[in-house]
This record gives structure tokens, sequence and C-alpha cells, in this order.
């Protein structure tokens, strides 16, 4: 297979309601599709950058220049196309992870498709569909918190996930458990809102049975988590710090986590998903698929990879419509708080052309 050139689409879809968390309020997902061109057919990538480097040090514009300059002349000049050889290829640049999973993701979604073989298949998934949880932001009061959560369990969701940040952790997560008792399966997400200092505070939340508090210090504080560990009972799960298989083994060897979030855009690609999915497999640490607004496209190839077996708790791969009132895809459609795994070549799924136009800002042809 040959590299023949490779689209970014630069795109802006509306959010259906304000998306708060404690790196800020974002009110539309402005985001790089990536179409790579082959001679044997297209493939498509996503990659999750925000416009600001608030969550992770990458962002959208610097993603679109780092794939300009050095990760797409380098992978024109490796010779034949290798989904498998993509991370090596691209190794000398350091960093950039979500450029280069978006990279690899169109090429591996090229090369699935020519093969007719899909994502799950590839990714070794042993379910045909996977339970999904879903993330709330930070509310401007709790009844409207209560409300957005009962609207959610409504719809079938079968986990509660709850930003919080200091001002805004023990009252919301008191009042979800009174409203809705011990029951619901309900976990919080700090973004790195923490420090160790609030240990004493954050063991506040133990009585809550919280399934997991994910990243509650800042990404390069491992030890810090680890401290952590043993000042509170509710279970640590790490997202931000999670950056490959390697840092993975690290952060469950010093103890600073229990249950791990897997993006494949934050460590890089789908591959290195699977391959941190095994190192936790191996050390019984139960892992759960992270969601970064992704539109449809991200949204099959996450699903696929939430349906590998470690994959035992539920992820953020919520329904297109939790986040857009029209995805650039078929929407994914909650299912008995499931949703099916693609089963088609590739990711399983395409842009349909006249919704993608609708939210393209503006595109870039990168010849090679
Ligand atoms: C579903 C969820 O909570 N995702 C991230 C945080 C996040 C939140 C908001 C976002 C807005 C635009 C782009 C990416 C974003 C990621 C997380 O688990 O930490
Ligand atoms: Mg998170």
């Amino acid at each position: 297979m040959k590299l023949t050139g490779v689209e970014l689409i630069h795109v802006s879809m509306p959010l259906v309601s304000p998306f708060r968390t404690s790196f800020g309020t974002q009110v539309t997902r402005d985001l790089l599709l990536l179409r790579v061109v082959t001679d044997e057919g297209e493939g498509w990538g996503e990659c999750v950058t925000m416009p600001d480097p608030v969550y992770s040090s990458e962002y959208v514009a610097g993603a679109a220049d780092v794939l300009r300059r050095f990760l797409v002349p380098a992978l024109a000049a490796s010779g034949p196309l290798d989904a498998s050889r993509v991370a090596t290829v691209l190794a000398p640049f350091k960093g950039h992870r979500m450029a280069k999973a978006a990279l690899e993701m169109g090429v591996l979604d090229a090369e699935l498709r020519a093969e007719g073989r899909s994502f799950a298949r590839e990714l070794g998934a042993v379910h045909d569909r996977v339970p999904c949880g879903v993330s709330v932001g930070i509310m401007d009061s709790i009844p409207a918190l209560l409300d957005a959560v009962g609207g959610y369990i409504d719809e079938g969701y079968v986990r509660i996930k709850l930003k919080i940040e200091p001002g805004w952790d023990v009252a919301p997560v008191r009042a979800v458990r009174e409203r809705f008792g011990d029951d619901v399966l309900l976990q919080v997400d700090a973004n790195t809102a923490y420090t160790l200092a609030d240990a004493r505070h954050l063991a506040r939340l133990d009585p809550f049975e919280l399934l997991l508090i994910e990243q509650p210090l800042e990404e390069e504080d491992i030890l810090g988590h680890a401290d952590l560990a043993r000042q509170i009972t509710t279970p640590i799960c790490l997202d931000e710090s999670i950056t490959s298989a390697q840092s993975t083994a690290a952060a469950i060897r010093l103890g600073a986590c229990e249950v791990v979030n897997i993006k494949p855009g934050r460590v890089g690609g789908y591959l290195e998903s699977r391959r941190i999915h095994d190192v936790c497999v191996a050390n019984g640490v139960p892992v759960w698929c992270g969601g970064m607004l992704e539109t449809g496209i991200g949204r099959a190839a996450n699903v696929a990879l939430a349906a590998l077996p470690g994959f035992t708790m539920p992820g953020d791969t919520s329904a297109s419509d939790r986040y857009y009132r029209t995805d650039i895809t078929e929407p994914f459609v909650l299912d008995a708080g499931t949703l099916t795994v693609p089963t088609g070549p590739g990711i399983g799924v395409l842009p349909v052309p006249e919704l993608l136009a609708e939210v393209t800002t503006h595109t870039e042809w990168l010849t090679v």
C-alpha cells in the first residue's frame, strides 16, 4: 500500500450543551479529521486535540503543523505503508501522541478496509456490544446536576461520571447518592485539579463508595498519586498520566493507580492502546475506554477497542447525541445501555459527505 496524500479536515461541531470541567467550559468541539489516501483506498483518522493545550500539551494547530512538517513527510518517505510500523517511523519525533494516533488510525483504517477486516477483529474484540457510561460536567447548581443525571439514567446509561473540582466535589456526590441511591455506578473525574495537600478533603468522598476517582493530581505526579492512594480508600484511576504501555507499567508498579482509563489519542494510537490493555490485564488492573468527545469516526474505533476482554468497566463511549445534535456519521444510538460494535471493514463507518461539509471550517491537502 502506497501513500498518495493526507487531507487535514478542520471540523467545528456545536455541543448540545456546554461541557464544563476543571480546565474550562466547551461549547463547541473543534477537531481535526484525517483522510488518508492510498493507492488501495482511503482511511479515516480522528485527532482528538482541543484548540487550546488545556487538557494536555497538544492542541489543534500544533497537531496540524507537526503532521504537515514532520509526520506525513516521514511516513511518505518510509516506503510501503504498514500500520504496525507507523509508530516506529514516527518515533524520531518526540511527543505529539494525538497527532501520531490520528495518522496511524487513518493508515490502519485504509489497510483494514482494503483487507475487508474490522477494527474489532484486528484489535481482538470479544464482545458484540459494550455497556456505556456518561461523563457529566460541572453544573451551575445541584438541582441542575440532578436533572442532568436523572435524564442520563432514564436514557439507560449504566454508569455516571461527575466532573469535580475544588468547591464542587463532596456536595454534588452526596446529592447524587441521596437522590439516586447507592446502587448507581458512580465515579468522579478531577482532570488534575487537586494536590496532595487535598488528601484529607478527598478522603471525604470515601463514604460514597465511588468506583474510582480519576486523575486527581497533575499528569507528572505519579508518586503523588501513590501517596494519595495510601490516604483515601476510593480507588485511583489515571487518565492524563497514562501515555504508553511503559508508563502504565510504572504507574501500576508504583501503586499510583488501581484502574486505567485508556484513550487511544492520548497514548499514540489503537495499537498502543491494545498494548496498555494487555499490561493492565496481566496486572489484574481493570480498564475502561475514555472519551474526547469524538465524532462518529473516533467513536466507532473506540467502541471496537472497548470490546476487548480487559475493558471490564463501562467507559465514556456515550451515544452521539450526548454531545451532538447531528453527528457526521450515522449516529451511535444507545440500546439498553449499550452501543453495538461496528462489524464493517476498517472502522466500519464513513462520514456522510453533506453532514461533514456542514461542519468543515477548512481543509488542507498534504501532498507527498
Ligand atoms: C468525556 C470526558 O470527560 N473526557 C475527558 C475530558 C474532556 C472534557 C471535555 C472535552 C471537550 C472537548 C474536547 C475534549 C474534552 C475532554 C476526560 O475523561 O478527562
Ligand atoms: Mg478524564
